[in-house]
């Protein structure tokens, strides 16, 4: 992965006349070779930032750079390929024929299409017409026609959006493969199991803010999935025996169970040590299994915020647990 970056958003914000603030003082980059998953429930203004990536929509404010270039610029888009909602296709034609006046359209040789086909596996039905293609088959050809440039940067906007569980398998692959050959990769979702797998990072945003950012390990962490519950017996020694760990970093009782800050990794050394203390443990497990879980949370917490909070307050008053990966 490189040290530059093919993305970088400053204090970038978007609002629709009318009066929607869809992207709201967006910090983000992506480097150079990274995939990043773009994380957000619907409506949290993924599409618009990815439209003005490319110079679909204008920001209302802030700077956004592209491959070192502003939104937009011929030479930049060269370098791009998006797929950013429903790409036109002709259904009459086959998928061979769409790519190649694609292809055509972009000033790209039609030995491109081979390549691009091959590389969705989309070869063995690329002369069927494009109408008769499963929804799957048909956002592989979307991203095939992205492909068709050899773009240094590739902007997916919910590739797997709709598809069924084989068709999202098939997607994670293809966007697995397309990582590893060093492509930079933006790409949408707002289900947290399909970037989970496929991504280097995962920038998390919600009502236009980016809410937490970094490596999936990094938001287990940051959105606290280093807690341990423990039911044990009597409470105010097992805080006590607790708290003497030096690895323990905070042990909080609510509603009778014990909350630990603690790497969930020393859950067996915890319970040896209270059970050497003569204290029953009745139940030990993590606070959370699922990054899935933590992100559904920490977006619904943002949202609970924002019903709350003085609408003449500043962004920054919001709690911040971006990682900081990025910096
Ligand atoms: N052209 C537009 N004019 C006015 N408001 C818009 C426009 N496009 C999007 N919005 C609003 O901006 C907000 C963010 O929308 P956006 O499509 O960027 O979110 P998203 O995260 O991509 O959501 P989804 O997953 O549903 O596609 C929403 O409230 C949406 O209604």
């Amino acid at each position: 992965m490189g040290d530059r970056f093919a993305i970088e958003l400053h204090d970038v914000t978007k609002r629709y006349p009318g009066g929607v603030t869809a992207v709201d003082r967006l910090d983000l980059r992506v480097r150079e070779g990274e995939v990043l998953g773009f994380l957000g429930p619907n409506g949290a203004g993924k599409t618009t930032t990815m439209r003005m990536l490319v110079g679909l929509v204008r920001p209302s404010s802030g700077r956004i750079r592209v491959l070192g270039q502003p939104p937009g610029t011929p030479s930049q888009l060269a370098r791009v390929g998006a797929l950013i909602e429903s790409p036109a296709f002709y259904p009459h034609l086959s998928g061979r024929d769409n790519l190649r006046l694609a292809a055509r359209y972009s000033g790209v040789p039609d030995s491109a299409v081979e390549r691009v086909l091959t590389e969705v596996r989309l070869s063995d039905r690329a002369d069927s017409p494009y109408r008769t293609y499963s929804l799957g088959m048909k956002q592989r050809l979307g991203v095939a026609a992205a492909l068709l440039k050899e773009p240094s940067l590739l902007i997916l906007d919910e590739p797997t959006n709709g598809l069924d569980p084989a068709g999202v398998s098939e997607m994670r692959e293809l966007l697995r493969a397309l990582g590893k050959r060093g492509h930079t990769v933006l790409l949408s979702s707002h289900v947290l199991a399909e970037v989970e797998q496929v991504c280097d990072r995962i920038a998390v945003i919600d009502a236009g803010r980016l809410v937490a950012e970094g490596t999936p390990d990094e938001l287990r962490g940051a959105l606290g999935t280093g807690v341990l519950l423990i039911d044990a017996e009597p409470v105010d020694q097992a805080i006590a025996c607790l708290r003497e760990h030096d690895q323990v970093r905070a042990v909080e009782a609510v509603d009778g169970q014990l909350r630990v800050t603690a790497d969930p990794a020393l859950a067996a050394v915890l319970n040896r040590r209270l059970v050497t203390a003569g204290i029953d443990v009745r139940e030990l497990r993590p606070l959370r299994h699922s990054l899935e879980e933590a992100f559904l949370e920490l977006t619904a917490a943002e949202r609970s915020d924002a019903d709350s909070a003085d609408p003449t307050a500043e962004a920054t008053d919001r709690p911040e647990v971006t990682t900081g990966v990025n910096a």
